[in-house]
């Protein structure tokens, strides 16, 4: 896919009120216009004297912010930053990501949404709400937003770990969005984040009166799956090509809009598949690490949802790939739901908990009880190697859990994956306790109280390296087996420095959206006659990415 210039729009308008220029965020530079701009745009008395270069604006920004006393406060300086100043917001997010990133994303914009209706200020991307239905494609077709490539689309049902915060969930496409701009270079005016309101059955958010949704609950069944058929058409119509990344949608809509749409454009699920691919590969790392071959543990997943379903899926997959049968991969594999161990014919709950079913006859002796094994009961019964947590329940891993993990182990390796932090299964600081230092640990949320080395396994190291892959090799399909690869590539990062980090810093993730990017581009050649630039994927993936330094083009333009 070409690059076409971005945003010629607003810059051939040359607008008459110089005030445009200062409110479009991917023009403006603050107080960063230099005098020759000033001089020729007509910015004179709409700017304090001073003229800053961008490394001054982003230290008095890094300062101000510091000065805030609460994530949400510093959360609300930065989206109101993206909205004014969108090159500037970038650039100080790439210059302070490690600070910057638990702020804009995970666990911060967890809050965030739930209280979006608090500091909703400017409009960003789109919000389809229901009572638009039958006018998508009228209302796609007429507004500005050129050359889209990545969309982000949410209806808010399950965000996080936190529930359903309707309309409250776009802070999470904006959030992902963001991302894919800091870590995979994906010019921000061609990514696009979408709300689809179909309402909510948050009681406290129908009873708010600020809340800035559509008050209603939620639209289900076939009506709500004409509208997202709508939506998808319209997408592809005005957009053909642009990758479709479903989030944060509960696991029966997530399951299936994966499975309708998947083979008919690019388009994934990142709760499943991209946290399945971080998942596969925090344990291919931490396999390496703790020195043993995973064909021949077992893996117990807390939690057999959507993104449960998905790691089952992928670790299958990678254990075939290891000459294991079909039937002795599945048989590695325990998962625990909410009533408790999942047993064939007994409590599997959807569909795809049936991979990861034990046989009934295996079970027989466990059900002697009458119910089926909960965490802690099947933990001491098939002492796994591997501990996963995708249940939203905080505190699931306790003493007695990490405890029995231990016993079997010398490093188990623990991984509380769900988000945020006040939905995670453990602190890293607990496990490494009740482990007495000998797990090897990783969080969804970054971690406080772990001794620096806890990684946090979070799907930001998969999902901007699959987008950036799939643009540059222009796969009209996102295949599982790029989600494979991308987990190998990831895992492949790994320092072999001596410590227990699974995957580089967060300092890295541009990296690690590069190396993630070529894995898929390499599949998307082997798999769907992708063919390569005559100077290879590497030189095409680096000549694509966007870097947050502003325009010098704004003088010539007529
Ligand atoms: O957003 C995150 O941090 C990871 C994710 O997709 C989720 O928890 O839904
Ligand atoms: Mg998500």
């Amino acid at each position: 896919m070409d690059q076409t210039p971005m945003h010629e729009a607003s810059l051939t308008k040359n607008p008459a009120d110089p005030r445009a220029i200062l409110s479009d965020p991917l023009l403006n530079k603050g107080t960063a216009f230099t005098q020759a701009e000033r001089d020729r745009l007509g910015l004179h008395g709409l700017l304090p004297s001073h003229v800053s270069t961008i490394s001054g604006q982003i230290d008095r920004r890094i300062a101000v912010l510091r000065a805030f006393s609460t994530p949400f406060e510093k959360y609300a300086f930065l989206r109101d930053l993206q909205d004014t100043n969108e090159t500037l917001f970038y650039a100080l997010l790439a210059q302070h990501r490690a600070e910057l990133l638990p702020l804009v994303y995970t666990p911060t914009v967890g809050e965030a949404c739930v209280r979006f209706s608090e500091i909703y200020r400017r409009p960003r991307g789109l919000f389809l709400s229901y009572p638009l239905k039958g006018r998508l494609r009228q209302i796609l077709a007429d507004l500005p937003f050129e050359d889209v490539e990545v969309i982000c689309v949410t209806d808010g049902e399950r965000i996080l770990g936190l529930g359903d915060q309707g309309a409250g969930g776009m802070g999470i496409p904006i959030g992902k969005l963001s991302l894919y701009t800091d870590c995979a270079g994906i010019d921000p005016a061609r990514t696009l984040p979408i709300l689809l309101d179909t309402g909510t059955d948050n009681q406290a958010r129908l009873e708010n009166p600020l809340y800035v949704g559509w008050r209603n609950r939620r639209v289900r069944g076939a009506d709500y799956d004409a509208f997202i058929e709508e939506f998808v058409e319209a997408v592809q119509e005005r957009w053909p090509g642009a990758l479709l990344q479903w989030e944060d949608f509960a696991g029966p809509n997530a399951v299936a809009l994966l499975s309708r749409y998947r083979d008919r454009l690019p388009s994934f699920n990142d709760d499943i598949q991209g946290t399945a691919a971080t998942a596969l590969a925090a344990i291919l790392s931490a396999e390496r690490l703790a020195g043993i071959n995973l064909s021949q543990h077992k893996i117990l997943l807390f939690g057999a949802g959507a993104a449960g379903c998905g790691i089952a899926s992928l670790l299958v997959g990678e254990l075939e790939a290891r000459g294991l049968s079909h039937d002795a991969a599945r048989g590695c594999i325990y998962g625990v739901d909410r009533d408790g161990l999942i047993i064939e014919g007994v409590n599997v709950a959807i569909p795809g908990q049936a991979l990861i079913a034990r046989p009934e006859a295996e079970a027989a002796e466990w059900l002697a009880s009458g119910k089926a094994p909960g965490l802690i009961e099947t933990i001491e019964r098939a002492q796994p190697a591997v501990l996963i947590g995708t249940s939203g329940q905080f505190g699931a891993f306790d003493e007695p859990v990490v405890r029995a993990m231990a016993q079997h182990h010398e490093r188990p390796i623990i991984l509380p994956l769900s988000n945020p932090g006040t939905r995670s299964e453990a602190t890293a600081g607990d496990v490494q306790a009740w482990s007495d230092g000998r797990a090897i640990i990783g969080t969804g949320s970054p971690s406080e109280g772990g001794d620096g080395a806890v990684t946090q396994v979070n799907n930001v190291y998969i999902f901007p390296g699959i987008g950036l892959g799939a643009l540059v090799s222009g796969a009209t399909r996102i295949t599982e087996a790029m989600f494979a690869e991308a987990a190998k590539a990831l895992a492949s990062l790994r320092s072999e420095g001596g410590s227990d980090a699974l995957f580089p810093p967060s300092e890295q993730l541009a990296d690690v959206a590069n190396t993630v990017a070529l894995s898929v581009c390499k599949v998307a050649e082997r798999d769907l006659g992708a063919t390569p630039p005559a100077d290879g994927w590497e030189n095409a993936i680096a000549r694509r990415r966007w870097v947050p330094a502003y325009r010098d083009d704004l003088l010539s333009v007529e």
